[in-house]
């Protein structure tokens, strides 16, 4: 009768009322799926990548344009799945946190965001029953939570094979319609195929032409062979075969001049832009890294990595200088 249906209509216009002001207020204390907690910064994301990344121009054009296309296409038929290739410390971590934080309120603390690293979070190979289940409960739950989570998943070459498989159906067109993995973003780290970037890189540097001139199609389809034909490198094929992967990512092995921009930077973080310009310091630190190969030492061995350690290790010994002069005076 009109009545029930006009106090039925009142009393689910209230609840719904209720539901948005109880969502509203949730979501001011607490992380929510939603904008502005989640929300892609794409023109930022550009931004700090230009600023912050050194030297992978190829990085920036793949990772920038990819995730705006997913972000902006209403109706995914599949997550963005990127690769990263390329040699310790040349930034794939790095980048996978700049990615994180441009989109997530907490970056890659936030609880949208899943960081899988085999080794640490998988390591006892007579245990992957266990790991089967728990791998994609963390990958169930996460997708419940969020359409639009972030599976980082480093070390991908370490990945057992069985872990792989649960990732597989998640990563395909036919995801399930109560589980939509579709808009969400997978990441697979490795340093697969790290030595054949370097040698490609190494090619151009030898025959000093500008590294910026390198394409993305002269490592595509290497990538996709070494990755295949790599020790470790069976776990990528399945994925590779089955084009599951969007886009193969090189990261290039960085040269000194990158790593002395990585210096600088973290001068600059630790409030000491006075040894920017102190040669003796930055030659200390650069020193104090290894670089291959032997002939032309183009490269830096550890990429970046080992720049903050070795800094501070020079600002420590320069402040005990200035101490020591101090006292002496
Ligand atoms: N290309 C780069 N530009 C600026 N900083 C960089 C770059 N590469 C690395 N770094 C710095 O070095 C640190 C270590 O790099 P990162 O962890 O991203 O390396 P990775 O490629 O993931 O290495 P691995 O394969 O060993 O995991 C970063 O946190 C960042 O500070």
């Amino acid at each position: 009768d009109p009545i029930s249906l006009a106090v039925g209509a009142v009393a689910s216009a209230g609840l719904g009322g209720m539901w948005i002001w109880k969502n509203t207020v949730k979501c001011k204390f607490y992380e929510c799926c939603q904008e502005p907690d989640v929300f892609l910064k794409s023109y930022k994301l550009e931004q700090d990548i230009e600023k912050y990344l050194f030297g992978q121009h190829l990085v920036k054009d793949i990772v920038v344009n990819s995730i705006r296309a997913h972000w902006k296409n209403p109706n995914p038929t599949k997550p963005l799945v990127l690769s990263f290739h390329g040699s310790t410390g040349s930034g794939k971590n790095y980048v996978s946190e700049i990615i994180a934080n441009n989109t997530y309120k907490y970056g890659l603390k936030s609880q949208y965001v899943k960081h899988i690293v085999a080794t640490k979070d998988f390591p006892d190979k007579t245990r992957m029953d266990d790991y089967q289940t728990k791998l994609s409960e963390i990958i169930e739950n996460a997708l419940a939570k969020c359409a639009r989570t972030l599976f980082i998943f480093d070390e991908t070459d370490k990945l057992p094979v069985q872990l792989l498989q649960i990732i597989k159906p998640y990563l395909d067109y036919h995801a399930s319609d109560e589980l939509d993995s579709r808009r969400s973003i997978f990441i697979f780290l490795s340093n697969k195929g790290g030595s054949r970037i370097a040698a490609l890189t190494l090619e151009q540097y030898e025959s000093e032409k500008p590294r910026e001139e390198l394409k993305l199609e002269q490592f595509e389809k290497d990538l996709m062979d070494y990755s295949f034909n790599e020790e470790g490198g069976l776990q990528m094929s399945e994925l590779i075969k089955r084009q599951l992967i969007d886009h193969f990512v090189p990261f290039l092995p960085l040269q000194q001049e990158h790593v002395k921009k990585c210096i600088e930077a973290y001068l600059i973080k630790r409030n000491r832009q006075d040894l920017i310009h102190n040669v003796e310091v930055i030659t200390k630190i650069l020193n104090g890294l290894q670089y291959y190969p032997p002939t032309s030492k183009a490269f830096s061995s550890s990429g970046c990595k080992r720049v903050d350690a070795k800094t501070d290790l020079e600002i420590e010994r320069n402040y005990e200088i200035r101490r020591s002069t101090k006292e002496d005076l």
